[in-house]
């Protein structure tokens, strides 16, 4: 059984007014009220001052309340309001004793305390117990009259009042039974009841519609005290379960949830004190308003503390979590839920705006995450797209088939794995990502295909140019009739070869007609280019490659060996050949010929710089002649295909003569000494009238030891210098390292002969006149030589100062 022990109390308001939150909020801990939704009740007891109220409620819920000592005499003991829980009673009764009211009609001050304490016992009870005197009963001037009347005024100031149960508690109830007591009663407050003035709505409102009335007697306490426990027990049971259907509570429209009681009672008499009209309907939606903000906010501030969003939004910031909406969507519910649980008996309208409104701020808190989440699938779904499309690449399969698999098995991951990170609550639309990774891919999926299209086009282009460079250059060096149809041929081939090997590679690509015409088109405009590049780049050395030409037949023989200038040759002949050739070289290269047109460029060229009459009327002034070569473009040749303009050819090919005319005088030199060579015998005549007219001069160098030495070193020197010659072939280089060789070699020896001669012979040798035309004869071998050298190089015939040399004239001979 329930003791008073178990019960605490606390005083709500204080005798001046003041409202006790602090004391109320830890009362609600210590009974656990805050817990107990909308399954609890209040009672309120008021009447008379010193009428055993307080002896009442300890003995009915036992509750401590302090009750006056019987032997000090009667006083007023409480003071404001007090509150405890009902011990041993269910569902969780809280029970307000309230201050006594004095006995006394106060007027209308409606700041007494006694009407405030009455109207707020109204507002926050569902039982009221009126403690009255049994023999107030009836009586005209009875205590609990104006108490009455102030309980009726001031429930006419609350709007759409709670059908709250007075239930009359007659004391020291007499001998007269209360079935004759109970309707003298209820005449008296229909009395009271008719008397107070009422608001017109409730002119006709009787006073059933506002208030369960109930009359219990009870003996005296002081003198029937077993009595009065025993009626007390009694009406104790009426208290258990009083919230029922059919219970003791009204109707307890006006309920607040019990965590939004103190709130709620701190408000109400907020409102009571500053005299205001109190709209309890408006008052539960401002509880209810005030609470469910609080209990929201605990739940968001509790959520962002809980250790398993904390873990999961540090997870995500460094990468993607499994089963990311799942686990977030748990947390989320599970702080919903705990508000649901709290809010659930506020006003429906308020507790479901304040639920959207701790969702929106609940996932407006996850969001960054989840948008992180999204970023790390986007990313790594991009990277794992990049590495299985090269994969596919580098297997041979199609590019555009690649791209097409790919993008569909990694886009269905990506919504695979949007699914996984969905959070239910929120069902975020993740179609942006979804989006951005498309273009994503797709931007890679170009760009790896612009970079393999290059690739592609880059090596047949390198292979059309190593195909046709080298092969153009060949065919060009050997400029003749078929090098044009010959590289037209080569790049035919080449053309065709190089199209065909990258159509099929583009076959993967699956391009559009017409971008694929182009791209072909394209590599054939590059073999063109190739080709014309190449001829271009020949026409640019065409001097070096005609002086080339040149040299090769010049100075080579029909068998490619070395040319020997015997005399034999006929130089004209094989410098007009040589020239043909190199002019020959000059018209191939003076003009691209890839396509069918014919040209006359190599008959204008012909005509203009080899044929011997034409350059005759050239050079003659006084004929006026059209020169077709003073023109910068060829008849039937475009600009375009032009490598050598006609006045270009006329330039180089003067260079070109000029450049050449030296070799040819080498070689008319180089012909003249070998004939002369040949010829050293002087003439049979010459030879016989040396001998008629010397046979003297003979006979003394033959008689004379000393002329015979000299003749001697004469034939010596002489045979020295022609063997010099003969090993130099060419006079004018060889005659002085000849001689220097002969006077280093052999003057000593003549110089140490003479010497010794003219020991032996006591020097009379060098008076003689024989000796002297010797020296002569020495000297004038010498000069003979010189002279015959001379006239050697001056009678070739040729200018070699010229530029323009007349070959129509054969050199003339010596
Ligand atoms: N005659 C009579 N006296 C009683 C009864 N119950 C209590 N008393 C006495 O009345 C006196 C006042 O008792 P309280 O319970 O303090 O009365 P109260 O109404 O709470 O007093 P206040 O709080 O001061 O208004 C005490 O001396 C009680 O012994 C009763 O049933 N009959």
């Amino acid at each position: 059984m329930a003791t008073s022990d178990e019960c605490c109390s606390v005083q709500l308001i204080d005798g001046d007014g003041s409202f006790n939150d602090t004391g109320i909020e830890s009362f609600i801990k210590e009974v656990k009220l805050h817990e107990c939704g909308l399954s609890y009740a209040v009672v309120s007891i008021m009447g008379p001052q010193s009428s055993g109220k307080s002896t009442l409620l300890n003995n009915l819920f036992y509750t401590n309340f302090r009750e006056m000592d019987a032997f000090k005499g009667r006083s007023q003991t409480t003071k404001g309001i007090w509150m405890a829980k009902c011990a041993g009673i269910e569902p969780c009764t809280i029970v307000m004793d309230l201050e006594g009211t004095d006995g006394r009609e106060r007027g209308e001050d409606d700041t007494a305390f006694e009407k405030q304490s009455a109207l707020f016992a109204l507002a926050v009870s569902d039982i009221v117990l009126i403690n009255m005197w049994c023999h107030d009963i009836g009586r005209e001037q009875a205590a609990n009259k104006p108490l009455l009347k102030t309980v009726f005024q001031v429930m006419m100031r609350l709007f759409s009042p709670r059908k709250t149960t007075l239930m009359f508690v007659i004391r020291d109830k007499t001998r007269t039974p209360l079935e004759n007591l109970e309707p003298v009663l209820r005449e008296d407050i229909q009395k009271i009841w008719d008397s107070v003035p009422k608001p017109q709505a409730h002119k006709e409102t009787p006073l059933s519609e506002f208030f369960n009335v109930e009359v219990v007697a009870l003996s005296s306490y002081e003198e029937k005290e077993e009595q009065f426990k025993e009626q007390v027990a009694n009406l104790r049971q009426r208290f258990n379960h009083s919230i029922a259907p059919g219970g003791l509570a009204g109707d307890r429209r006006g309920v607040v949830p019990a965590s939004g009681f103190s709130f709620s009672a701190q408000q109400i008499w907020k409102v009571i004190k500053e005299n205001k009209d109190l709209d309890l309907p408006a008052h539960k939606v401002m509880v209810a308003t005030v609470r469910c903000e609080e209990i929201a906010n605990e739940k968001f501030t509790g959520f962002t503390a809980n250790e398993n969003w904390c873990l999961l939004e540090e997870a995500v910031q460094s990468g993607p979590v499994a089963g990311f909406g799942k686990k977030l969507n748990s947390i989320l519910c599970t702080s919903l839920s705990e508000y649901d649980a709290e809010a659930t008996y506020f006003d429906e309208g308020v507790r479901s705006a304040k639920r959207k409104q701790l969702e929106e701020k609940l996932l407006q808190l996850v969001q960054p995450a989840y948008l992180s989440m999204l970023g790390h699938l986007r990313s790594g779904t991009l990277e794992k797209f990049k590495e299985a499309f090269e994969e596919a690449l580098n297997g041979g399969e199609g590019f555009s088939l690649a791209a097409r698999n790919c993008t569909q098995s990694y886009m269905a991951l990506f919504d695979e794995r949007c699914t996984d990170a969905n959070v239910e609550l929120a069902n975020w639309d993740c179609s942006k990502v979804r989006d951005k990774l498309c273009r994503d891919i797709d931007t890679h999926v170009a760009s790896v295909r612009a970079a393999k299209l290059l690739e592609l086009t880059s090596s047949y282009e390198a292979k059309l140019n190593e195909a046709l460079a080298g092969p153009v250059e060949a065919f060009l060096d050997g400029a003749n009739n078929e090098t044009w149809p010959s590289i037209k041929k080569l790049l035919q081939r080449e053309t065709v070869s190089a199209v065909s090997g990258l159509s099929s590679a583009l076959s993967g690509f699956e391009m559009d007609a017409k971008d694929k015409e182009k791209m072909l088109t394209s590599l054939q405009d590059y073999a063109r280019g190739v080709v014309e590049a190449k001829a271009r780049e020949e026409a640019g050395r065409v001097l070096i490659r005609m002086k080339d030409r040149f040299s090769t037949l010049f100075s080579h023989d029909s068998d490619s060996m070395p040319r020997v200038w015997t005399g034999k040759e006929d130089i004209r002949a094989i410098t007009k050949t040589a020239r043909s050739a190199s002019l020959k070289l000059l018209s191939v290269m003076a003009a691209i010929r890839l396509d069918d047109d014919v040209d006359n460029i190599e008959n204008t060229l012909t005509s203009a710089l080899v044929d011997t009459k034409s350059n005759a009327a050239v050079a003659d002034k006084s004929i006026t002649t059209f020169d077709p070569l003073a023109s910068s473009s060829w008849e039937q040749v475009p600009p375009a295909k032009t490598l050598i303009t006609p006045v270009q050819c006329k330039s180089l090919w003067r260079q070109f003569r000029a450049e050449t005319e030296y070799s040819v005088t080498q070689a008319i030199s180089a012909q003249e000494a070998s004939r002369r060579n040949n010829n050293w015998m002087p003439p049979p005549w010459a030879i016989v009238a040396l001998v008629v007219l010397g046979f003297n001069e003979f006979m003394t160098l033959l008689r004379n030891p000393l002329y015979l030495g000299v003749l001697f070193v004469g034939y010596l020197t002489v045979k020295a210098l022609w063997v010099q010659l003969n090993i130099s072939g060419e006079f004018q280089h060889g005659v002085l390292p000849g001689l220097l060789s002969i006077s280093t070699k052999f003057l000593p020896t003549v110089m140490n002969l003479l010497t010794k001669l003219a020991e032996q012979g006591q020097s009379p040798a060098t008076n003689n006149p024989q000796t002297n035309s010797g020296a002569t004869a020495f000297k004038s071998f010498q000069n003979g030589s010189s002279s015959s050298n001379t006239s050697s190089s001056a009678s070739s015939g040729v200018t070699a100062s010229g530029n323009d040399i007349d070959y129509s004239s054969p050199p003339k001979e010596d």
